[in-house]
């Protein structure tokens, strides 16, 4: 087994007891913060293999009146995201990785600089913050020129992910903040 294999299932393997109790200590770093509560526009995404549910997390973001957006993988680019507008009205469908995604709708679909904040999913970080994801270049692509267009990513994950060193690649984007426990 490979890193991104032994890590994947690491995390698909926490109980529920200790992934509960993960949550809620990540849960209550998100309620607090101020980059998170000032924002307007967030990105984030539909949880699968383990990782950190995301559904209450966009329950208080809609609660607090912020405009929420899924990935999807572009239909005519497979290699890079669309974000499209999700609302408890959103028709989502399965994507061919077995993600939930929105129903693709152009009038849906919000331009990626406006964003503010971009939760970004892992499977793999290091103390520097550089991430390893699942292997399609999906957000390494997305973010490659955040820092000039105003756009925080905050990479979402259980400590089990973290690890000594991850070998970076030099198109590897290293995380501002990776909110963990
Ligand atoms: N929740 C969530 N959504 C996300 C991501 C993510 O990491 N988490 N992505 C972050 O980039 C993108 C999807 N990236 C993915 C890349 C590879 C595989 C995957 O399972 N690959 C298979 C083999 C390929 C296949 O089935 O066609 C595998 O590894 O076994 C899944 C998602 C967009 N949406
Ligand atoms: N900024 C980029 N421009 C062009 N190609 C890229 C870029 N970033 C990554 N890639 C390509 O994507 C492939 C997968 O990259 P990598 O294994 O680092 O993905 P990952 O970070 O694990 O996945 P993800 O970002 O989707 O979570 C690499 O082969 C790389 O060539």
């Amino acid at each position: 087994m490979n890193i991104r294999q032994i890590i994947r299932q690491k995390r698909r393997q926490l109980s529920p007891v200790e992934r509960n109790i993960a949550q809620q200590a990540i849960y209550q770093q998100i309620f607090h913060h101020q980059a998170i509560n000032t924002a307007k526009n967030i990105a984030i995404f539909l949880s699968f293999d383990g990782e950190v549910e995301t559904t209450p997390i966009i329950e208080y973001l809609w609660q607090q009146n912020k405009s929420v957006y899924l990935p999807i993988i572009h239909p005519f680019s497979s290699t890079h995201l669309l974000f499209l507008k999700y609302t408890s009205e959103t028709q989502l469908i399965k994507n061919k990785f077995g993600i939930f995604e929105p129903k693709l709708n152009v009038l849906n679909v919000f331009p990626y600089h406006q964003l503010d904040i971009v939760f970004t999913p892992l499977v793999a970080f290091d103390q520097r913050g550089y991430r390893m994801g699942m292997g399609g270049g999906f957000y390494d692509r997305l973010l490659a020129n955040y820092q000039t267009q105003q756009i925080l990513p905050i990479g979402l994950a259980f400590a089990c992910q973290k690890v000594q060193h991850i070998d970076n690649k030099p198109w590897d984007i290293k995380l501002p903040q990776i909110i963990y426990a």
